[in-house]
């Protein structure tokens, strides 16, 4: 299997060489799992020390990668951190990353990624993890739960010389990757980015990582096995896959992570982790530690993953299971489904350029929405199961570069996905499930940052109303008038927000019978006499607000702002004009087939992302 698919094929490497103002792209354009790692030679300094690898270094902890703390950073402190131990356990938090016991490398790479002090979620894991308990912990997006277990888990592994694995000898061909550590991933995307923070965190050490998943070709996941893997992250079902080809054992494995590990225990991905955890060789001689992460942890999947867990696991949680950050501001607005696509427009014109990602529920209308968007110059790219991995990656850097600051996704995009800058998220189709609202709009706010989200409901979403009321009542979210009618069960029900789980008793986190329950009641709720869906919102904003004229007000490059849809077009071809606006390229970023309004989309998004950002300036609240 070459891991190409005949439209690929057509498309093919040799074309997409044609544009040269590229060169960037192209340079990146290679699989994730061949992305270049610390190699280690046996040349180390008295202190254990590996030499410096500059141009690595600026790959791995420059600027263009580093996701700034925002300004709420500190509030992190104000949040609520409970720890609930089966033995009773006493942890004490650190305080710094200085005061942790962790490997002199570790501390330089803690430096390199300017982390001056550790989140909630790290103060607590690193003691828990380095002590040798098991740990199922849920903190809020975007903060920092990847290096919370990623710190302690390879610092222990840095130094031990004996532990690292045997690199191949000339003339070997055949090695089998025997991991000692395994963190496995709900979808590739996520396991690419936690292989990128394996790759930061292992710099200057022994530990070689590497990264298997899906979709993509596995001839160079092979050859990167085979140089050695001492961190392997994965998705499930291409490690089942190389675990049944014997390119992989199990049995060194001494941390096993499940990063978003309500995800990875749900239904499809549940048996196939019961089946690597349990029926390969991963070793189960109490020695192994377990850990387990997310930001949200339904009671029932709560109760299934014990089943993984020593009994003596830690449970932590900061804040309240579930919840979500202040620093999103939420909006929701009432838009029935046929007016949709004017909404949505008219919001996208009204916002300075800014990294923007839009929820969709399915791959069709992902496309169809990425088409008419595409159709009226929006620079926008896709990214959802139905596309070729070459493409869903293409699409994610042509996201994060600014070529295509508008992304169109599915769920597969809802969960961990750390993109710098993402100002605003917008639910064109509002999820079924709460726990993916909560990851949907994490995906802006991060570390501290500000973000924005904003959802468009409608009578079809009933199910969700009950608990989302619920969420933004708990952020002091405004309630719009259409769903305060739910707000009375809130006042009913006894929730105490952050640190209500009571995790080794029954809990007061919200379970999924009462979800059902609340989800009937909805539907009750909606009888006509209670849902009213109110003029102002079924009309939507006013197109050309008069709180918002110019961009230039709130300090963004002075361009006019587009009076109708069809002069965005020529707004983005005046106001940031491209030399590609009229070529015919083939697709070689993500942008399906197409030329996109141009590089010049790049430094207004770019130049935006060091500007501080108040969502609550936005004019469609
Ligand atoms: N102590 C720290 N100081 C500054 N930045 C940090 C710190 N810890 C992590 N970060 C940064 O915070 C960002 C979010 O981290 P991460 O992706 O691990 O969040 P998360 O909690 O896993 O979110 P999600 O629930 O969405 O998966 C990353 O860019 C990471 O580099």
């Amino acid at each position: 299997m070459s891991g190409f698919n005949n439209k690929e094929k057509r498309a093919g490497a040799g074309k997409w060489v044609q544009r040269p103002d590229q060169q960037a792209d192209l340079e990146k354009r290679q699989w994730a799992a061949l992305r270049r790692r610390y190699e280690w030679k046996d040349s180390y300094d008295e202190n254990g020390v590996a030499p410096r690898d500059e141009d690595l270094e600026n790959e791995l902890f420059g600027e263009e990668n580093h996701v700034h703390t925002g300004i709420n950073f500190a509030k992190y402190e104000e949040i609520k951190v409970s720890v609930k131990s089966a033995e009773g356990e006493q942890i004490k938090p650190i305080t710094s990353f200085d005061e942790a016991d962790l490997h002199k490398v570790m501390k330089e790479n803690i430096e390199l990624a300017k982390y001056k002090v550790p989140t909630p979620v790290q103060k607590y894991s690193i003691p828990i993890i380095t002590s040798k308990h098991d740990l199922m912990a849920c903190a809020q997006t975007g903060s920092g739960k990847t290096a919370a277990f990623l710190i302690p888990v390879l610092s222990q592994l840095f130094g031990r010389k004996n532990l690292a694995a045997p690199r191949p000898q000339p003339g070997v061909r055949k090695m089998k990757a025997e991991p000692l550590v395994l963190i496995l991933a709900p979808s590739r995307e996520l396991a690419t980015q936690i292989f990128d923070e394996c790759r930061k965190f292992t710099y200057r050490s022994m530990m070689r990582p590497c990264v298997v998943y899906g979709g993509a070709d596995p001839a160079p996941q092979r050859d990167q096995l085979a140089r050695g893997c001492d961190v392997l992250t994965a998705t499930p079902g291409r490690l089942r896959d190389f675990l049944d080809r014997g390119l992989i054992s199990l049995r060194r494995v001494k941390f096993l992570v499940l990063d978003e590990a309500d995800r990875m225990l749900e239904m499809g991905f549940e048996d196939e982790v019961r089946s690597i955890v349990q029926k390969s060789d991963l070793i189960d001689d109490g020695t192994r530690q377990t850990l387990m992460f997310s930001a949200t942890f339904p009671r029932r999947i709560q109760d299934l993953a014990r089943d993984f867990l020593a009994k003596g696991y830690i449970f932590l949680t900061v804040g309240r299971v579930g919840g979500t950050t202040s620093d999103i501001t939420q909006k929701i607005l009432y838009v029935e489904e046929e007016k949709k696509r004017n909404q949505l427009v008219e919001m996208l014109l009204k916002q300075p350029p800014s990294r923007t990602l839009i929820f969709v529920k399915s791959k069709r209308g992902a496309d169809s929405l990425d088409e008419y968007l595409y159709k009226q110059g929006f620079p926008t790219t896709s990214i959802h199961g139905d596309r070729t991995q070459r493409e869903r990656e293409d699409a994610l850097i042509s996201f994060k570069n600014g070529r295509a600051p508008i992304l169109i996704a599915t769920s597969v995009a809802a969960r961990g996905l750390d993109i710098k800058n993402v100002m605003h998220v917008i639910n064109y189709d509002l999820c079924d499930q709460i726990d993916e609202y909560v990851h949907r709009i994490g995906r802006t706010a991060r570390v501290g940052n500000k973000g924005l989200a904003t959802s468009f409901y409608n009578e079809n979403n009933a199910d969700i109303a009950c608990e989302l009321v619920r969420i933004l009542m708990e952020c002091n979210q405004e309630v719009p008038d259409f769903l305060q009618s739910y707000m009375g069960d809130m006042i009913n029900d006894d929730y105490t927000g952050a640190g209500a789980s009571n995790v080794y008793g029954r809990s007061n986190t919200w379970d999924d019978s009462n979800n059902n329950h609340r989800n009937n009641q909805n539907r009750d709720a909606l009888s006509p006499r209670r849902f009213q869906p109110p003029n102002s919102y079924a009309q939507g904003p006013p197109i050309n607000s008069p709180q918002f004229t110019s961009q230039s007000e709130r300090g963004f490059p002075v361009v006019n702002l587009p009076k109708a849809n069809n002069q965005y077009h020529s707004e983005i071809s005046h106001g940031y004009s491209s030399p590609h606006m009229n070529q015919n390229f083939n697709s070689d970023d993500g942008s399906r087939n197409r030329p996109l309004p141009g590089n010049n989309w790049e430094s207004p998004v770019q130049q935006e992302a060091q500007k501080p950002w108040d969502p609550t300036a936005v004019p469609w609240k």
